[in-house]
């Protein structure tokens, strides 16, 4: 399903205007990124998609069908939502935080749990975890568990609110990998908010760049932006020039290799480059 805004204004009752006339189409089946620095409108933005904001002016669609005309709640049973903090409730154990949402959609009980035990697996955490309470899994685990439960929406459209935002970097790039198998293999449309650009360019099939206000400063895959950043703000927010995208060659006596900023090796030439818009 694609989702679309259409001039899209939030202004908080205290005058905050968190988001500016935005617009912007977010593909079917792909993963769009909304990346950019605290506070710049991007949980807004989501939040705005399942009507846990309403829009000040401007309208959103989805497939063509303005979600305003919708019943919020029904609306927001529909799409997967997971949050940073994994947003489970604690006094439920961890297979019924994942059925919730199928059993308040109208599944029968044995069914629903018996799809979340499948969504465990999916997820990779193993089904002896099943009984447990959030407050007895590790953070990594507590993710997953969102993610199970985002999924048991069954919805054509996932939300992912800095899902992987509190855990340590290792689990971080496992729960990243994760994600892109399951996007391969479920065909949702994802719509993904960071305020890391490393993670954004990982996952995302579009990348939407925001200064304050969500305005767009550049929109485009990861290639797009990285070979041509649309000015400085987007340059420097990418990193463009320093780190570990600041390559060089480097020719040692068994071939050339790509050095970054810090004097790294981070690869091998293997031959000529593509020619520019074919890659
Ligand atoms: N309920 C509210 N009332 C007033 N202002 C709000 C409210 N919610 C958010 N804001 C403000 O709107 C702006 C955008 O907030 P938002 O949470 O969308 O940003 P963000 O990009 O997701 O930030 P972060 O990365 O820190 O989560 C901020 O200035 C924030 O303080």
């Amino acid at each position: 399903m694609s989702i679309e805004f259409e001039a899209v204004t939030k202004r908080f009752p205290d005058g905050t205007v968190a988001v500016d006339d935005f617009s912007i189409t977010i593909p079917a089946g792909k993963t769009t990124v909304f990346v950019g620095s605290s506070g710049c409108g991007k949980t807004t933005l989501l939040r705005m998609i399942n009507r846990l904001v309403e829009p000040t002016a401007g309208r959103i669609t989805i497939d063509g069908e303005d979600i305003a005309s919708k019943d919020a709640v029904q609306l927001r049973r529909g799409i997967g939502y997971v949050l940073q903090s994994a947003g489970l409730m604690p006094h439920f154990s961890v297979i019924d935080n994942v059925a919730t949402v199928p059993i308040l959609k109208g599944a029968p009980k044995a069914a629903a749990r018996e799809r979340a035990l499948e969504l465990l697996d999916l997820v990779g955490l193993d089904r002896s975890l099943a009984s447990r309470y959030p407050s007895q899994l590790s953070g990594g685990q507590q993710q997953r568990v969102g993610v199970a439960r985002g999924l048991a929406a069954d919805s054509a459209i996932l939300l992912m609110d800095e899902p992987f935002g509190a855990v340590d970097p290792i689990v971080r790039r496992e729960l990243q990998a994760e994600t892109i198998r399951l996007q391969r293999d479920l065909d949702k449309t994802v719509v993904f908010v960071t305020h890391d650009i490393d993670e954004a360019f990982l996952l995302g099939d579009q990348v939407v760049i925001l200064r304050p206000g969500a305005q767009i400063a550049q929109v485009g895959s990861p290639s797009e932006i990285m070979e041509n950043p649309a000015d400085d703000f987007v340059a420097d927010f990418i990193g463009a020039e320093r780190g570990a995208r600041a390559l060089s060659l480097k020719h040692t006596p068994r071939g050339t290799v790509l050095v970054d900023a810090q004097g790294r090796t981070q690869g091998v030439l293997v031959g000529e480059a593509v020619e520019a818009g074919t890659a």
